[in-house]
């Protein structure tokens, strides 16, 4: 880090942060050099000069509240003075001054509304004395508004009547330039049209400060729409409110308008067979087809047979305020990056292919087919219906009475021959029902784009920590899962079947929902080609290892080693954070550290959920294995707690790549199509996968039972465009620092270190460690409040400028500099 980089600032999540041009850093020591914990700021000389300048503007506020007020009273017998410009015998409370003043700002100027003046000074002087944390130019922009809409206003309505007041026409209610504006817009559009301006000017206004405006004002210009749609959701009881009311305003800053109605009732599309004829006689026609298109209503139906399980969930355990420190306002991560905008949903594709008809000759072809087939064997079915979803139909039979279950899974290749369609698949039974399905894939496909997955109401509205869209399932719902609860994910398919499309669903929905304070990615990519879409958001959202590389995808095998070393090493740093600060997760850590319930000071940090991607796994585990298999299997294991979450994913589901220890330890398995039962029992512990039919098609395990989703479809265009949009906003000055470990055979790295980019504390950091004699590197992480690896960092500077010794295990260093004036000389050799 260069120490004359003036834009770069260390935050509490270990990150830099890019500012803005021109702006300069803000050093959270005092000038004694203490660090200061969060919220406190420093008291410099600079600091005490701005204290000062806002108690002035502060007494300045209150002379001109106190002249202005005072005008209204003494106004009128102070006017002759004014005008003869005498400067004695003024009745205002603030003298002479103070009549000018006020007649200067209220006659002159802005009439009533220069009382907004000195009420923004106040807001200002706030700020200057660090009373208040205030947006300024917010203020100003708002005061700036308000002081120029109120002057016309008040000259437009009351410059008449004070004009007849006698004791009072003294006053200019909206100031000269009121009334200017006023006269002019008169002359211009005439009365009416002035009073046009002026409230369509208000209401911008008022819908600037709250979209609330725009839905109030569409209640007046349709009392009766409004009227109707509140009556029936007061009838049904516990209806959920309209999208707009209760969306994510995360996700939906600037798509709310676009959402579609049918994400609102996913369209599963279910028709239910009659099978009264059909029992009968047997090569009848089925054409009594019943079609239910309202998921919905069908899902009300369901719980008629069974009674509905009704879990009621416990309030989560409020976090007491410890600390007392009530009066601070909690630690925001996002305020490093305050401006960022979460990608929207028009960077992704339309497609319109979801909205095909359902082709009905098909489905009652294939259920002719199915039902002849298994009559030709002897097995009876009493009813018969199909969902439709976007690639497969599942048909759910009942069996009639006294047929064998294994029966029918035993015809799954005469039915799959009959219907020479592949990927046939029998569940006997569908747990939970008394039924047998049978998918059978659509002979035309819909894709499922990600557009629609990510702007359904489920995704939208989802409070999960690390929200995963897939894609949707046989009956065309959203399927979402949590990767905060999996804990890690497996991969699995065969080559060209929807993995890499997949990875990408997976990480646009966390982009889609996560701000870059709030998680990481480390993305490990041997094959080079399929993460490097992402390397422009690295500022962003990417993590890795400090060590001048600038890759910020890591597809080297030696550096995943690193990496994973360096992942188990920031796990332990969480661990022991999470057990000072008495915290069971990094959900409970993090709401203590914006409570500002953990001190920085002691090393604490606010810590983002670290989401480690590994593409071709099997390639690794075939160059590096147990050394790449180890720290996978340990993160696994341990670091749900800390937030640090793995996806891996390979092409080669076999037993030497998904070995005993991974499989134990990923319990959410995605499996895409693979081509022998063997594999699909490598991923899934059972047969299924290599049914399936390719291009998305997949099962999802993630307890007893797989789900077979049609995996959403993004494109890597816009992938690229998401990423794009992100990199063009304010970022971190680099990605996020893992810390550094010693490889094995890695010698001292001190040999390498950069001493013409000396770290902003090196100084400071040389006379603590110099003033308390003691060489240890947690003592400068604790002081400075910064990471491990800037620390450790920091010790090789200083021990290449021969302040410290060389590092001797778990002990502190040696500290070589007997005293200050031996420092300065050092330091000075070092200038
Ligand atoms: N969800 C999907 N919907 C529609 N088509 C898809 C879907 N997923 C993948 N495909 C199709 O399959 C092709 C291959 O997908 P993808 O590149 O993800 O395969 P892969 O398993 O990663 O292959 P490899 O292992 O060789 O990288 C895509 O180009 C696309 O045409």
């Amino acid at each position: 880090m260069s120490k004359k980089n003036p834009t770069i600032q260390t935050t509490k999540l270990g990150n830099k942060v890019q500012r803005g041009k021109g702006k300069k850093p803000e050093r959270k020591t005092d000038t004694e050099g203490n660090v200061l914990n969060a919220g406190e700021e420093p008291v410099g000389h600079k600091e005490t000069l701005r204290f000062f300048f806002g108690l002035v503007l502060l007494i300045l506020a209150l002379f001109m509240l106190l002249s202005f007020t005072s005008h209204l009273f003494t106004g009128a017998e102070d006017q002759c003075l004014i005008e003869q410009g005498a400067m004695e015998g003024f009745l205002n409370y603030a003298g002479a001054v103070g009549a000018y003043c006020a007649n200067y700002w209220i006659n002159r100027c802005f009439g009533f509304s220069a009382f907004i003046l000195p009420v923004f000074l106040i807001i200002a002087a706030m700020k200057l004395t660090r009373a208040y944390k205030v947006r300024l130019w917010k203020w100003f922009l708002n005061c700036s508004i308000l002081i120029i809409w109120f002057s016309v206003t008040c000259s437009y309505f009351f410059q008449q009547t004070f004009e007849g007041l006698s004791g009072w026409n003294f006053i200019n209610p909206g100031g000269d330039h009121g009334l200017f504006i006023s006269n002019w817009l008169n002359q211009r559009i005439g009365k009416v049209g002035t009073f046009m301006v002026l409230l369509l000017t208000a209401v911008a206004y008022l819908a600037y400060l709250s979209s609330e405006t725009i839905r109030l004002v569409r209640r007046i210009l349709n009392p009766v729409d409004y009227i109707k749609s509140k009556l029936p959701a007061k009838a049904a009881d516990g209806e959920t409110e309209p999208a707009e009311d209760s969306a994510d305003p995360e996700t939906t800053d600037d798509t709310a308008d676009i959402i579609k109605e049918e994400e609102e009732c996913p369209v599963q599309t279910t028709i239910n067979f009659d099978m009264d004829a059909p029992l009968k006689e047997e090569k009848e026609e089925y054409t009594d087809e019943e079609e239910e298109t309202d998921a919905p209503d069908k899902r009300s139906d369901s719980p008629k047979a069974t009674p509905e399980l009704d879990i009621v969930e416990t309030e989560k355990e409020e976090l007491a305020d410890a600390s007392g420190k009530g009066a601070l306002e909690p630690y925001d991560p996002k305020l490093d990056l305050e401006n960022y905008h979460y990608p929207t949903l028009e960077l992704l594709d339309k497609r319109n292919d979801e909205d095909a008809p359902i082709d009905m000759e098909e489905q009652n072809k294939n259920k002719d087919q199915i039902i002849e087939v298994l009559q030709n064997f002897g097995v009876g079915i009493s009813s018969i219906k199909a969902t439709v979803g976007p690639t497969i139909t599942l048909y759910e039979i009942t069996p009639a009475k006294g047929v064998r279950i294994s029966r029918i899974k035993n015809l799954e290749d005469d039915i799959a021959l009959s219907l020479s369609a592949l990927g046939i698949r029998i569940i006997a039974p569908i747990p939970g029902k008394g039924t047998i399905g049978i998918e059978v894939p659509n002979a035309r496909p819909r894709m499922v784009s990600m557009e629609s997955i990510l702007n359904s109401r489920k995704f939208r509205e989802s409070d999960y920590e690390l929200p995963i869209a897939l894609g949707k399932t046989i009956t065309n719902e959203v399927f979402m899962v949590d990767l905060a609860k999996m804990p890690h994910l497996l991969v699995a398919g065969a080559t060209g079947q929807g993995k890499s499309v997949g990875l990408n669903a997976i990480i646009t929905s966390l982009l889609y929902k996560k701000h870059p304070a709030e998680l990481k990615f480390v993305m490990v990519d041997p094959k080079k080609v399929e993460f490097s879409i992402y390397s422009p958001i690295e500022n962003h959202f990417l993590a890795k290892i400090a060590d001048g590389d600038d890759e910020p995808i890591i597809t080297d095998v030696q550096k995943v080693v690193a990496t994973l070393k360096s992942l188990c090493c920031e796990m332990d740093t969480r661990y022991d954070l999470l057990k000072k600060a008495r915290a069971r997760n990094i959900k409970e850590y993090n709401a203590k550290f914006k409570n500002r319930q953990l001190n920085p000071e002691n090393g604490h940090r606010f810590m983002p959920y670290i989401v480690v991607v590994i593409d071709e796994f099997g390639d690794l585990i075939m160059t590096a294995g147990k050394e790449i298999e180890l720290p996978i299997a340990r993160i696994a294991q341990l670091a749900r707690a800390v937030g640090i979450h793995m996806i891996i994913a390979t092409q080669r589901p076999t037993t030497n790549i998904i070995t005993g220890t991974i499989k134990a330890n990923f319990p959410a398995r995605m499996a895409f199509k693979v081509s022998a039962m063997i594999d699909s029992r490598t991923i899934l512990d059972r047969p299924g996968a290599n049914q399936l039919i390719g291009r998305g098609d997949m099962l999802f395990l993630s307890g007893s039972e797989p789900v077979r989703v049609q995996c959403a479809f993004v494109d890597t265009p816009e992938v690229e465009r998401i990423t794009n949009y992100i990199a063009k906003q304010q970022s971190y000055l680099g990605p996020f620092e893992l810390p550094k470990v010693e490889m094995e055979g890695e010698e001292s790295n001190a040999g390498a270190v950069d001493m013409t980019h000396l770290d902003p504390l090196f100084e400071e950091a040389a006379r603590l460690i110099v003033a308390t004699q003691q060489g240890s590197t947690s003592m400068i992480q604790r002081k400075f409040a910064i990471g491990y690896n800037r620390a450790g960092r920091l010790m090789d500077q200083l021990e290449k400028a021969g302040i410290v010794g060389a590092a001797q295990g778990s002990k502190p260093r040696e500290v070589l500099c007997i005293d200050d004036t031996d420092l300065e000389m050092r330091l000075n050799n070092l200038r």
